[in-house]
């Protein structure tokens, strides 16, 4: 899969990308990431890439010409066909089921903004879908991005050594993950629940899975309802809920 960030901070992107799972799926030959900056296509003794909104208010806008013009360049890097993202709080929240999908495509191409956003024509003209990461305001799409190539890095195939295996991962169900344990058994925090340690998979997995829906219903009740859950599993939600103490 091949990543090109548009930034006017490559360096950020290009330095997530320089350590853990995203470094190693790069090593590997899974994953190439690329940043091109817009200000090496601007204009004049400046090198404007914002310029004053129309209209008034506060802030800056970032100019069409820079941006197209390194969106260009970097589509012209390779032949594969691009999804243009843009990352922004307007954009459509970002799920893993999103992430699974994008995870699947050759190719990638972020749009991160900065100051107040992006002239809205070159987001109609080249973006083909906006992204949130969440109802909040950053100060750059670039956390945004490297949150993005993280999450597609980490599914591509190979990435995760077999004990990182994203198929436990939370959301992976729909759910949220169950709870985990290791080395001490006993410790001054508490001990390990007896079913983990009894070798029997058949219910540890039951275990495990009781325990996300759990956690699920208790902590992100909309994701029970999505979850599609079976009749049995319903009711011992329903039981486990009305006797838990959180
Ligand atoms: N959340 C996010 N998920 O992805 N990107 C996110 C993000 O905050 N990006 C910000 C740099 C860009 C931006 C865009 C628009 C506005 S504005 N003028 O609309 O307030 C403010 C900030």
């Amino acid at each position: 899969m091949r990543v090109d960030v548009v930034s006017l901070f490559p360096e950020f992107v290009a330095q997530m990308a320089s350590h853990g799972v995203v470094a190693r799926a790069q090593e590997r030959g899974l994953l190439g990431v690329h940043g091109w900056n817009p200000r090496d296509y601007a204009e004049g003794n400046y090198r404007r890439v914002d310029d004053r909104p129309f209209g008034g208010g506060p802030g800056m806008v970032m100019l069409i010409d820079p941006l197209r013009a390194a969106l260009e360049a970097a589509r012209a890097a390779d032949a594969a066909e691009a999804r243009v993202i843009y990352l922004t709080p307007q954009g459509t929240p970002l799920t893993q089921d999103k992430v699974k999908e994008l995870a699947g495509r050759s190719r990638l191409l972020l749009l991160c903004g900065r100051y107040e956003g992006v002239d809205e024509r070159l987001v109609e003209a080249e973006v083909d879908e906006e992204l949130s990461i969440g109802d909040y305001v950053l100060s750059g799409g670039e956390l945004a991005a490297a949150v993005l190539i993280d999450a597609v890095a980490r599914l591509q195939p190979g990435a995760l050594n077999d004990a990182e295996s994203a198929a436990q991962d939370s959301f992976e169900h729909g759910l949220l993950d169950c709870p985990h344990y290791t080395r001490p058994v006993e410790h001054a925090l508490g001990t390990v629940p007896d079913v983990l340690l009894s070798g029997n998979h058949a219910l540890i997995d039951a275990w495990r899975r009781r325990q996300a829906l759990l956690r699920t219903w208790l902590r992100r009740p909309d994701l029970v309802d999505k979850a599609a859950l079976g009749p049995e599993e319903r009711q011992w939600l329903e039981q486990a809920a009305a006797t838990s103490p959180e």
